[in-house]
């Protein structure tokens, strides 16, 4: 999987001085950031109503989720890159969690607060 983010990250950062008529990641770049964001809060709320279809669903809608989830992955990367961060990041702070209990970061963060 890894390796795929890798791939598109590095497409990604090509793009960024691409020309926007010949790259639809260029374009998104050239519009800018809150077009950007647009894109990623509509991909977002497709994911989750594809979400609702797939829960009693066919195999045609779980693969109608995970083509919304592609599209929603796909434009946090742009999002990332437009904002000079990558994929790594995330990786590592995922890799940072294991064996972290939600319930116990969640108590840990509240403790802190008071
Ligand atoms: N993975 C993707 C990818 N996933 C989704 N999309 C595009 O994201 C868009 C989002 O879907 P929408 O239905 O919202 O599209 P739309 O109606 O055309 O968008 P708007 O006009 O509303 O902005 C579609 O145009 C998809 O083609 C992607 N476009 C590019 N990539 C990757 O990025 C690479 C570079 O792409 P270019 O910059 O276009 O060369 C490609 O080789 C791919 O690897």
């Amino acid at each position: 999987m890894s390796d795929t983010l890798d791939r598109l990250h590095a497409v990604l950062e090509q793009r960024r001085e691409a020309d926007p008529d010949s790259s639809y990641v260029a374009a998104l770049h050239h519009r800018g950031l809150n077009k950007i964001l647009e894109k990623v809060g509509e991909e977002a709320t497709e994911t989750l109503l594809a979400a609702k279809d797939a829960e009693h669903g066919d195999e045609a809608a779980q693969q109608a989720l995970i083509a919304e989830t592609a599209d929603l992955w796909f434009h946090s990367l742009v999002m990332l890159s437009h904002l000079g961060l990558d994929h790594r990041m995330v990786l590592d702070e995922l890799a940072r969690r294991f064996g972290v209990s939600g319930h116990d970061e969640k108590a840990a963060r509240e403790q802190q607060q008071q």
